[in-house]
């Protein structure tokens, strides 16, 4: 993947293979720069590749046109990111139904759907708060729960503790031992190692290349990312 053009051209993310099971949870880390967002925006359908394939279970994501990714980040994928994202203006329950109600379903199903995640977030009597009236740990945890609305097939998250304090990040990391015991296939960026220590397998990216792929945990088969060259 390169960005800019002849006069400041940047190799953000090289010579990459990756195939991410279904139900595998993976962390990316590495130093500041290399490319593990750039990684995450690939897989994600928010950046394509100036060159290689990104394929989501059996579709090529990156020939997609705009439209059908939109509506394959809208169906099938939950982002996570550092600052959460949420609206200000919308209570808890509303910024997790809203992605639910966009895609189609009825209110009263989004309602319903919404207020099991935020049980199972640990945040069932603070449905009706307002961002602001929550913590950095509860504001990422509804992020959580409004990924899930639309039972992703994969969950990307970009350093999605980097926000927090470290009563936060347990929390945070609690959710994802949970998501990742569930089958939940996550793909999360990272500088902690407490939230690398809690995936299936570990990538270290140095430059825009893997320099290290350690797969702590046997999981389920089945290819669910599989980036070609
Ligand atoms: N839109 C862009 N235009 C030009 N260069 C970019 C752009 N986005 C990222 N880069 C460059 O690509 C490289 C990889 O960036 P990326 O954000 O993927 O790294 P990262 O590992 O996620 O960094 P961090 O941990 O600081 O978030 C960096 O050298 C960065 O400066």
């Amino acid at each position: 993947m390169l960005y800019g053009d002849e006069h400041a051209l940047v190799r953000a993310v090289d010579e990459v293979d990756l195939n991410v099971p279904a139900g595998q949870s993976l962390a990316v880390m590495g130093p500041s720069g290399c490319g593990k967002s750039t990684l995450l925006y690939l897989l994600g359908g928010l950046q394509r590749p100036t060159d290689g394939q990104v394929w989501l279970a059996d579709r090529r994501i990156d020939t997609m046109s705009e439209r059908a990714l939109a509506r394959l980040r809208r169906d099938s994928l939950g982002f996570v990111f550092q600052s959460f994202h949420l609206m200000d203006e919308l209570t808890a329950v509303e910024n997790v139904e809203l992605a639910a109600l966009l895609a189609g379903q009825s209110p009263g199903r989004a309602r319903k759907r919404a207020m099991y995640l935020l049980d199972r977030v640990g945040l069932a009597d603070r449905a009706t708060h307002l961002p602001a009236a929550l913590s950095g740990g509860q504001r990422q945890r509804v992020a959580i729960a409004r990924a899930l609305s639309n039972e992703p097939l994969v969950v990307l998250a970009d350093e999605p503790t980097g926000n927090l304090d470290s009563s936060a990040t347990l929390d945070v990391l609690r959710l994802f031992e949970e998501l990742r015991t569930a089958g939940q296939t996550l793909v999360v960026v990272t500088h902690d190692p407490r939230i690398a220590a809690v995936a299936d397998r570990v990538i270290a990216m140095r430059d825009g290349a893997f320099v290290d792929d350690s797969r702590l945990a046997g999981t389920a088969s089945g290819t669910l990312y599989d980036g070609r060259r």
